[in-house]
Formats: structure tokens, sequence, C-alpha cells
């Protein structure tokens, strides 16, 4: 439902095989009701269509673009370079060097292009869609709320099961 509005968020990533990690971002979208758009767009694959998507999302109403990636993961700091929206970097965990070589393609950007870099796999994927909708809630009421809830539900289970052992 929220991906039929206006997106106000893109996720993209580098490769089909990002969508089990990047899925975890797009979860957290649905769930704070942020419209949404996903794509596959890659600096390396398809480095025209990345061009044109970070040239045009600013017109188009994007207010931040999530950028997943894995390996030599440029697609992040690519995008940011050619937009001043925020870019979210996630470093997606490659099979040869465990996302470590992700993490460092993306968080080590020259300074005055920045990427908010999160963690490698599914928790920064996660994070990166619980950060895309706090920055969507400084203007927007209902997803402020939205956000609110989860904190407040998420520290109630903790408190909820003190003891480890019991479920
Ligand atoms: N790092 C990039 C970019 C990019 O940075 O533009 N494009 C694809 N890839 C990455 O290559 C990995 C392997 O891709 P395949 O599974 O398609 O071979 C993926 O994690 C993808 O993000």
């Amino acid at each position: 439902m929220t991906e039929q509005q206006k997106p106000l968020v893109g996720v993209i990533m580098g490769s089909k095989s990002d969508w089990p990690t990047m899925k975890h971002a797009v979860d957290m979208l649905e769930q704070f009701g942020v419209p949404h758009e996903v794509k596959v767009v890659s600096a390396h694959r398809t480095p025209d269509l990345m061009f044109e998507y970070a040239d045009q999302a600013e017109e188009r109403g994007l207010q931040v673009i999530i950028a997943g990636a894995g390996g030599a993961a440029h697609l992040p700091g690519m995008v940011a370079a050619k937009t001043t929206i925020p870019v979210l970097g996630v470093p997606v965990q490659s099979r040869a060097l465990s996302g470590k070589d992700s993490l460092l393609s993306i968080v080590q950007m020259p300074g005055g292009i920045p990427v908010g870099t999160l963690a490698i796999g599914d928790a920064g994927a996660k994070n990166a869609g619980i950060l895309a909708a706090q920055i969507v809630a400084n203007q927007d009421a209902a997803v402020r709320e939205a956000v609110k809830a989860f904190r407040t539900q998420q520290t109630q289970t903790v408190l909820e099961h003190p003891d480890p052992r019991v479920d």
C-alpha cells in the first residue's frame, strides 16, 4: 500500500542477490507506513541508470535514499556524489570477505560527500529503514508516532522477558 503512494524513500541495491538483506529495510518502512520504492541499480553494471536515478531523485520527491551493495560497494558513494538527498549505505555481507570489503568500501568516503553507513548485513538494513523513517518523521507526524510506538513496544518486550532462559 505504502509502495503505491508517491515514494519518499528510495531503496536501491546493486543486485537482486542483495534483496534478502535489503528486505529488512523495506519491512521497517512498511511497518512505519513510509511510502517507498525498491529497485536494482548498480554503479558497475548499470552506470547510466545509477546516474539518472541519483540525478532525478530530488525532483521526484525522494527524501532519503537507502543504498545497499556488497563487495566493491561503490553504489552508495556514487549515488551520494550525484545528489544532496541523504544517502544511507548498507554493507551487504559478501561471501569472500564477510562484508568487511562492503563496509570499508562504503564507510571511507572522502570529506565533503557523506554516506551514513550502517552495520553489515540484516541489522544494518533494518536500522537503515528505521533511520530513514526517523528522517521522514521530522516532517510527518504519523510516521513519528509509528516510530515512537515501535520503540515503546521494543522496550516493553525486553522488560516483560527479563529471564533469558524463559521464552
Ligand atoms: N557492489 C555492487 C555494485 C555497485 O556498487 O554498483 N553493483 C553490484 N554490486 C554487488 O555485487 C554483489 C554480487 O552481485 P551478484 O550476486 O549479482 O553477482 C552484490 O552484493 C552487489 O551489491
